[in-house]
């Protein structure tokens, strides 16, 4: 049965970066998807702006929806101070198996939990039964037709707190119109655009900040 796309991106890495290493990880996954294989990772330009944000934060609780490989996760995680969490959601069976050997390749696994299935539900379970009582930092990297509604779920999960930031990817391709409406027009937030390129192409994309006023 032949390889995956993913699982090609996981071999790379296991036999090319450097074990408990995750800026190696990182490195190698955008060494292979931008010589080899394109691939959805976020990417080193929009990575960039994603660490800033990240640091600027400095979450004690992180959630990230879509996982995809991890490479977002290993990313964010590599930033987190001593004691702190990410929650990554992933829907797809396949794709967090991939990100699980990743996560542990990275040695991010102790700050890293791998959540597997839909955005809709896994949200209204992050206080009792993980232990959340709200996020600082939420990273949307997962299908667009999810932002709003997802975005709109954390509020009335009572998730998001007075400075809580919210990061989407993919504002322009394949774009996300109908969040970037929603954050723009809504009083409960306060919205920065970060133009950038969609990751390993020349084409343009953009991330967008909503900060929760409360
Ligand atoms: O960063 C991304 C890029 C793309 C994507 C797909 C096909 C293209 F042709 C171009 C870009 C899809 C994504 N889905 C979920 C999360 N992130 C994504
Ligand atoms: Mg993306």
């Amino acid at each position: 049965m032949n390889q995956s796309k993913e699982q090609r991106i996981l071999n790379f890495v296991l036999q090319n970066a450097v074990r408990g290493d995750p800026c190696s990880v990182v490195d190698t996954i955008d060494k292979y998807c931008s010589q080899k294989e394109w691939a959805m990772n976020v990417g080193d330009e929009k990575g960039k702006i994603l660490d800033k944000t990240v640091q600027e934060a400095n979450p004690s609780v992180a959630l990230e929806l879509g996982t995809y490989c991890g490479y977002s996760a290993v990313r964010i995680s590599r930033l987190l101070k001593a004691g702190s969490r990410l929650l990554t959601v992933e829907f797809n069976p396949e794709f967090a198996a991939i990100a699980k050997q990743m996560i542990e390749f990275a040695g991010v696994q102790d700050k890293v939990k791998l959540l597997e299935g839909p955005s809709e539900e896994i949200i209204p379970q992050l206080k009792k039964k993980y232990e959340v009582d709200t996020l600082d930092f939420v990273f949307l990297d997962h299908w667009k037709d999810r932002y709003t509604p997802d975005t709109i779920l954390l509020q009335e999960c009572n998730l998001l707190r007075k400075g809580s930031v919210l990061l989407a990817d993919n504002i322009i391709f394949p774009g996300a119109p109908d969040f970037l409406n929603y954050v723009r027009k809504s009083p409960h937030f306060q919205c920065t655009n970060y133009p950038s390129h969609l990751e390993y192409m020349q084409v343009e994309d953009a991330m967008e900040k909503a900060v929760f006023l409360g």
